[in-house]
């Protein structure tokens, strides 16, 4: 079964749509989002979470509609996106009271353990944390309701390249059970080639391909020039492709 499956989701901002996006990640799997910057990342994620409101569009999570289950569907995913800046003055601690209140299966145990690993003091202000440790709390607090799918924007762009290796580390062991399901967004292709299991494409707020990585790879043969014997990286892949279209 899918852990999440979004068919033609559409949004329209003045000057940019995100046109008819359609793929999906079955379970026990990484799927990495990828696009240059404006593409439509962001856009994707908060519009299948309906944190903006998608002009058309299906999604289903856990093979029901997210929209007429959207309590019980967030009981079960855990988001990180953007800052939490709305708590800038408050300790951790606080936070987290007020966090785990909203989850049914808050597991304590867990969260302290994220700290640790983390390396995060519970007493610290949030507007004390590095850009680095406020991703690595909201993931502590994700990771701690034992949420079946996370949905991550940019999880590792503030990341030391250790702390990334962790985190790309925790991220395969997380899917290993073939229960939980991870969807983040990111620049950083190297991390992609480590981690994900599948691979979702988005230019101008289209769709290019949504595929399992070798056959994604195998999809962008066509961009290697004749001496190339090998598949292109991610990073040529994209930059192919983006460059592309300047020279048309
Ligand atoms: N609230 C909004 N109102 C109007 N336009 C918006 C809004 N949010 C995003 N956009 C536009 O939608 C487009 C896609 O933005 P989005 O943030 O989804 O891109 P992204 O792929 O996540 O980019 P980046 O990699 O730079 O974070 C951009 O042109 C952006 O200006």
């Amino acid at each position: 079964m899918n852990a999440l499956s979004v068919q033609g989701l559409t949004k329209h901002y003045p000057g940019f749509t995100l046109d008819s996006i359609t793929f999906s990640l079955p379970r026990g799997r990484v799927m990495g989002l990828i696009g240059s910057n404006g593409a439509g990342k962001t856009t994707t994620l908060k519009s299948l979470l309906n944190l903006v409101h998608p002009d058309s569009g299906t999604i289903e999570m856990f093979g029901k509609s997210f929209l007429e289950n959207e309590e019980n569907c967030k009981q079960n995913i855990g988001v990180v996106l953007g800052e939490i800046d709305f708590y800038d003055q408050k300790k951790l601690d606080t936070v987290t009271a007020v966090t785990k209140r909203f989850y049914s299966k808050w597991d304590e145990k867990a969260y302290e353990k994220y700290l640790e690993m983390f390396e995060l003091d519970p007493q610290k202000r949030v507007k004390d944390l590095s850009t680095g440790m406020r991703v690595k709390y909201m993931l502590a607090l994700a990771l701690s309701h034992n949420a079946k799918l996370l949905i991550l924007d940019e999880p590792t762009s503030g990341l030391d390249p250790v702390s990334r290796d962790d985190l790309l580390g925790l991220f395969r062991k997380l899917v290993k059970d073939g229960e939980r399901s991870i969807l983040f967004s990111t620049h950083i292709t190297s991390d992609l080639e480590k981690c994900a299991d599948d691979i979702t494409y988005i230019k101008g707020g289209k769709l290019l391909k949504s595929a399992e990585k070798s056959a994604f790879i195998k999809h962008f043969d066509y961009l290697k020039k004749p001496d190339e014997k090998t598949g292109l990286s991610l990073e040529e892949i994209m930059i192919r492709t983006e460059r592309r279209s300047y020279d048309v």
